[in-house]
């Protein structure tokens, strides 16, 4: 697939401290790329040196062929972190005015606007200040705002926050049609089963450096693939002793054994002894959400490894 945005081995550094380092992915044509990471990871700081908001003290950010200072800026599509749109200024205006700035033709854009209002639920609203609008409706409006001239490479960052569970689906859905129709997106979220749901391939940042890249399967198959939920009353070294197992978390009388990568599921339900106490059991993959504490919190209880493709 065409890669559209190339990022290589971006650094950056505040006042002589190093926030990210060698950074290097790429974001592909039709593909919705996720950059993870906990709070203060660097993902903000990432964002803002492929929007030229600041500059980069090494490495190099490339759209197509065009370098950092050449890159046509009409061509990308984004949502902040901190929203803002003016307040005192009609939604439809608004919109017009965010595709003016980005040389869209205005009539095409009125045309957009209408129609991504209404299917975000803002039917009628065209005509209301923005400052009567709730958070999540300003939210939907300055989404509008980012990919009303129809950017080539849309950069998201946390386009879930302060949305209600309707309107999550809705932008989720959104988010994925953009992709399906070409649009290469690099979404920033802390919202894991969002993530695992849209992304094709995810990039985790963890103090300032590459901890994960890959796509979902691949990391899911790095990570050990399933964990084994029991519940019973059951000694912890019992489970512990059993094969394939990486860790064992024991809550009361559930316990969750964490199994490893090379482990034949029905093989390993088999050699059960016969004096385990089961309630309850159930063999689940490892979720998104399991492998971003995992890493995040250098606990290693789902995999041995730290890091996968690092
Ligand atoms: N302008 C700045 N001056 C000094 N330090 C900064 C500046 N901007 C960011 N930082 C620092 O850089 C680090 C990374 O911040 P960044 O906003 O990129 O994190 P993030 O991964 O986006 O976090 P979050 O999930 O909380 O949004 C933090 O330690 C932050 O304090």
């Amino acid at each position: 697939m065409e890669t559209v945005l190339s990022v290589e081995g971006l650094g950056k550094s505040f006042k002589q401290i190093q926030i990210i380092q060698n950074i290097n992915f790429d974001v592909r044509k039709g593909e919705i790329m996720a950059i993870l990471g906990p709070n203060g990871a660097g993902k903000s700081t990432t964002i803002r040196n492929i929007m030229g908001i600041m500059y980069p003290d090494e490495g190099s950010v490339n759209f197509h062929n065009y370098a950092s200072g050449e890159i046509p800026r009409n061509k990308i599509g984004y949502l902040p972190e901190e929203r803002g749109l003016y307040k005192n200024v009609k939604v439809l205006d608004m919109i017009l005015y965010l595709a003016e700035l980005k040389d869209y033709p205005i009539k095409k854009a009125k045309a957009r606007a209408l129609e991504y209002l209404a299917k975000l639920g803002l039917e009628g609203k065209e005509k209301v200040s923005v400052e009567e609008l709730s958070k999540g409706m300003g939210q939907k409006v300055q989404f509008i705002g980012s990919i009303i001239h129809e950017p080539e490479l849309l950069i998201l960052d946390e386009p879930f926050s302060g949305l209600d569970p309707v309107s999550q689906e809705v932008f989720k859905n959104e988010i994925k049609d953009l992709a399906s129709k070409g649009t290469a997106i690099l979404l920033s979220s802390h919202q894991m089963n969002m993530v695992e749901e849209v992304c094709d391939r995810l990039f985790m940042i963890h103090r300032g450096q590459k901890v994960i890249y890959g796509t979902l399967a691949e990391v899911k198959n790095q990570y050990s693939n399933f964990k084994c939920t029991i519940r019973g009353k059951n000694d912890i070294s019992l489970l512990e002793r059993l094969s394939h197992v990486n860790r064992v978390e024991q809550k009361g009388d559930v316990s969750v054994v964490y199994l490893s990568q090379d482990v034949v599921v029905p093989l390993w339900l088999r050699q059960l002894p016969e004096n385990l106490n089961i309630q309850e059991l159930s063999i689940d993959r490892i979720s998104l959400h399991e492998i971003f504490i995992d890493v995040a919190t250098d606990q290693h209880i789902v995999n041995e490894r730290s890091a996968v493709n690092a």
